[in-house]
């Protein structure tokens, strides 16, 4: 196949107003920034990344900001001008940095894109993915109360969505909980508490047994595998990690403690889709499934948690709802649709959707070109 080599990259800063607020055990939010990566290669071809962030570091460290930052002085330089034999070499490149994932995934994202175009093949297709479609649920933010909530399960249920996953925190757990499962005996529902929780809250916890959820999601702290061990020995409902996975060696490490039995894979969290892949297969040997979350992100972010999904063990439905469900108008051309809650896995090369440059300049707020690797540090 034929490497890419970056000749330039442009850095779109966009600000897009959410269609609700969706409010989390961490806070609300309203709006987001977001940077996207187009990355140029010598032959022209055009391949989009997005920063995953939120404007605030409260899911994880980074912020919109700091993720732009990291790439302009240091990310970007390092992959610009090199000759890339395949996408999978770019995790490795970006290691001299220490974390910043989501920084490092916006680019890496950009470089799948842009050897999948340059190739003629797409995503879903160059990274081994089988399925044709995928299925898909909805992430449910904290409601104001548990009657609020079942009317909006109702309304997602309706729509054909294959799984609800709601949002926990104490003091809007096992009430909420309760009423939907009330309402709704058989439907797939899961809890999701960002981190909001310690062990000292076990016996509360167990409570949630007795309402047959999927999963509960990274109940405990953002930066802890050790007490989720001990968790998910004492519950039978099965735990499943977000935050507290940045890496190959973090889901190794955590499925050989027993800290969960599902994992949700989030692209930026792990700093790419050469890094997804190697976690989904890790998962795939040990009998363990996995899904495909999501951070809120405009088409780009979404076209490649969609190819990211068509893997073989993404088993579970994914957060990645269609566009309507977050923008009032998506940047990408067509919008991301859902059927009966399938969504078609794009066929064309690369991510399968165009970037509308008419949309995306009506919400960018900044523009970089990038096209030297040089930076005021050295880089190794
Ligand atoms: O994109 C979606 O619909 C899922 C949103 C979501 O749950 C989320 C959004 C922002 C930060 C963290 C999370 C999460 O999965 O924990
Ligand atoms: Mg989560």
């Amino acid at each position: 196949m034929k490497p890419v080599i970056l000749t330039e990259v442009v850095l779109h800063t966009i600000k897009m107003k959410l269609i609700a607020p969706f409010t989390t055990s961490f806070g609300t939010a309203l709006e987001k920034h977001v940077c996207l990566v187009e990355a140029v290669d010598e032959s022209g071809v055009s391949g989009w990344g997005e920063t995953v962030t939120s404007d605030e570091p409260y899911y994880n460290e980074e912020t919109t900001y700091t993720a732009t930052y990291m790439l302009k002085d240091f990310l970007i330089p390092k992959v610009m001008h090199k000759t890339i034999q395949h996408p999978l070499e770019v995790h490795d490149m970006l290691t001299f940095v220490r974390r910043n994932q989501i920084a490092k995934s916006a680019i890496e994202t950009a470089i799948w894109d842009a050897f999948a175009k340059k190739n003629n093949i797409a995503l879903s297709e160059l990274i081994g993915g089988t399925k044709t479609e995928i299925e898909v649920g909805k992430s449910i933010g904290i409601q104001s109360s548990p009657v609020k909530l079942v009317e909006k399960v109702a309304e997602y249920v309706d729509e054909g969505f294959r799984k609800i996953k709601v949002k926990i925190a104490p003091g809007a757990d096992l009430d909420y909980i309760d009423a939907v499962r009330k309402e709704f005996p058989d439907i797939p529902l899961m809890a999701d508490a960002n981190s909001a929780y310690t062990l000292n809250d076990i016996n509360h916890l167990k409570k949630l047994d007795q309402y047959n959820l999927m999963m509960i999601e990274q109940p405990l702290a953002h930066d802890d595998i050790i007490d989720h061990a001990t968790l998910q020995e004492q519950l039978q409902t099965p735990v499943c990690l977000d935050e507290s996975i940045h890496s190959l060696e973090d889901a190794r490490k955590a499925l050989q403690l027993g800290s969960c039995r599902i994992i949700n894979i989030k692209i930026g969290r792990v700093g790419g889709i050469g890094e997804s892949v190697r976690i989904h297969d890790l998962c795939k040997d040990n009998g363990v499934p996995v899904w495909c979350g999501g951070m809120l992100e405009t088409g780009i972010g979404r076209a490649h948690n969609i190819a990211l999904t068509s893997l073989s063990n993404f088993t579970i439905p994914g957060d990645t709802a269609p566009s309507s469900h977050y923008w009032t108008e998506d940047i990408i051309q067509p919008e991301v649709t859902m059927d009966h809650g399938i969504i078609q896995v794009q066929t064309g090369p690369g991510i399968g959707f165009a970037v509308d440059r008419e949309k995306l300049d009506r919400v960018t707020i900044r523009k970089e070109r990038i096209s030297t690797a040089e930076t005021a540090h050295p880089i190794p």
